[in-house]
């Protein structure tokens, strides 16, 4: 596969600001750690934790080190390496002495190693309100003209399309696109990665990937949490922007894309622009909305019962959105995003439901099916209709699977999406980070639809019970736009014993 590459060098700095929250201490430094503990950053580099809390560097190594993963006896060495290359910078994010401190320090092990272009990646694992007044300081303070510099931002990026563009509107001038590195870590994902080979490497994928034989698309997301400890968060942020908005919007353009002329990464972002303007306006008839409350046997908290939210909260914890894709490929198959906190299961899939076989010889066979699962346990598994091997002249679903743990040893190392996400930093590579003109365009798509939900006239979600399937109508708004729910019949997994006899 070719990638286009503008690797960092061996002396490179990378600074996490907002070291000592909860992102850095559970995905951005174990991330760093894996890469390092693979071979995929230089045992030279020099990695720096930027934050206003009072830590000492014992203080912060701990902190970090309790989270490491992929730590064994044989490798168990390459936590202190990684380590000594970490430390611990007390600094405001408003103010420019802990910048020109970190300058300083930054410059004293560029120079010790006669580095004069230096590379240097800013990582900001920060609350937004921050994130501007950090990137002034940084371009003020430390940002070189002689060496290449690389922002990696987390979203939120904006509320709604006024307040993303007012950010973008703040960091273009300090930071240029091209040194802009948005994350959305499902992109990180290895069966989103996947996305683009499973559709374009393959001709039988491509020659069915269309609007003549697929009768309807599904990104499902579920956890089988609720909110619990972060309801003050979410009550204003909701699943449409905490999950689908960013994450399984980038899912659907992936899958929904023309192909690419390379995977040059503007050529790819390039078609999931084209893709993302023909998608239509988001009906309001066309949405499903619902927040759980108690569990049925009344263990499991509604999401009222947080005292962080709202006592008469109408914040949507479940979410079923159907769009249309205007283009030649895709006019008039739904495309069905939905999303929930505390259901039954936490599970990430696709679902692509074929149209039916010919009637004639076979009527009464089922539709294809091709499933990929994103998490957990990786898989992409195709059900077909099939003879009942032995005596039977019936037919029965079954499938072609590929389950990633039966197929690749674990042995293996497949990057966690953050690893895989941050590698693709020292790279260089923008092809799985988020362009401004793609959220410009998803923000558009979704901010009449949260105007219209947050407005005081908006629905009222569907209350469905903590740990149950969601709301009671998906099944008929699936159905709606076009899923059709197939009697299963011997269909058993992994193992079938069919118990059917032979027509004498
Ligand atoms: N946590 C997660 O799993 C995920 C987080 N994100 C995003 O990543 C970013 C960081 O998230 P997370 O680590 O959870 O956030 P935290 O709330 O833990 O904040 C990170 C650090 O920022 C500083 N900070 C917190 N609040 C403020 C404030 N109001 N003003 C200035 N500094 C503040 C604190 O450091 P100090 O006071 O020491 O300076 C804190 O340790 C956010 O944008 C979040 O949306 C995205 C995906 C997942
Ligand atoms: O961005 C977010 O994603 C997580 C889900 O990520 P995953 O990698 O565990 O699937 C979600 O729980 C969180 O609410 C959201 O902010």
């Amino acid at each position: 596969m070719n990638t286009s590459s503008d690797r960092f060098g061996d002396y490179s700095t990378i600074v996490v600001f907002g070291a000592s929250g909860d992102l850095a201490k559970k995905k951005t430094f174990p991330a760093l750690f894996g890469l390092f503990r693979e071979g995929e950053l230089p045992s030279t580099i020099r990695i720096i934790g930027y934050a206003r809390s009072k830590l000492s560097d014992e203080d912060f190594k701990s902190r970090i080190s309790a989270n490491l993963k992929g730590v064994t006896n044989e490798n168990k060495h390459k936590v202190q390496e990684f380590l000594n290359l970490c430390s611990y910078h007390q600094g405001a994010y408003d103010q420019p002495e802990g910048f020109k401190d970190l300058e300083t320090e930054i410059k004293k092990y560029e120079d010790k190693h006669s580095i004069t272009k230096p590379d240097r990646l800013f990582y900001l694992a920060l609350p937004p309100s921050v994130f501007t007044a950090v990137a002034k300081n940084l371009k003020e303070h430390v940002y070189t003209k002689e060496g290449r510099v690389r922002l990696v931002v987390e979203k939120p990026f904006g509320h709604d399309l006024a307040s993303s563009r007012e950010l973008q509107k703040d960091l273009a001038p300090l930071f240029s696109e091209n040194e802009l590195y948005r994350i959305d870590h499902y992109l990180g994902k290895e069966m989103v990665k996947n996305l683009v080979v499973l559709r374009f490497a393959n001709e039988v994928m491509g020659a069915c990937w269309n609007k003549n034989y697929v009768r309807s698309v599904q990104i499902s997301f579920k956890e089988a949490f609720g909110t619990e400890g972060r309801g003050g968060y979410f009550d204003d942020v909701g699943i449409i922007r905490d999950v689908m908005q960013n994450h399984l919007l980038q899912v659907l353009t992936l899958l929904a894309m023309e192909r690419p002329v390379s995977f040059d990464p503007e050529a790819i972002r390039d078609e999931k622009v084209k893709v993302l303007k023909a998608i239509g306006d988001i009906e309001t008839d066309d949405i499903l909305l619902g927040q759980y409350g108690k569990s049925e046997d009344g263990t499991k908290p509604g999401y009222l019962d947080d005292e962080t939210v709202k006592s008469d909260s109408k914040c949507v914890t479940y979410a079923a959105i159907g769009l249309q894709i205007h283009n030649e490929r895709w006019e008039g198959v739904p495309f069905v995003m939905r999303a929930g906190k505390a259901l039954n299961e936490s599970k990430v899939e696709i679902r692509i439901q074929f149209k039916p076989a010919s009637k004639g010889m076979f009527n009464s066979v089922e539709r294809n099916e091709l499933v990929m699962r994103i998490q957990p346990d990786e898989a992409i598994y195709l059900k077909i209709n099939s003879k009942i091997p032995g005596i039977s002249d019936q037919t029965s679903v079954t499938d072609l699977d590929m389950t990633y743990s039966k197929r690749y040893s674990k042995q293996f190392w497949i990057p966690e999406a953050y690893e895989s996400l941050i590698r693709d930093c020292f790279l260089g590579n923008h092809s799985n980070f988020v362009r401004d003109d793609e959220l410009d365009i998803s923000w558009k798509l979704f901010t009449p639809l949260l105007e219209h939900i947050e407005s005081k006239t908006g629905p009222v979600p569907e209350s469905y019970p903590y740990g149950s399937k969601g709301p009671k109508q998906l099944r008929s708004f699936l159905n709606k736009h076009g899923y059709v729910f197939e009697d299963q019949g011997s269909y058993e997994w992994p193992l079938t014993t069919p118990n059917v006899k032979g027509k004498i």
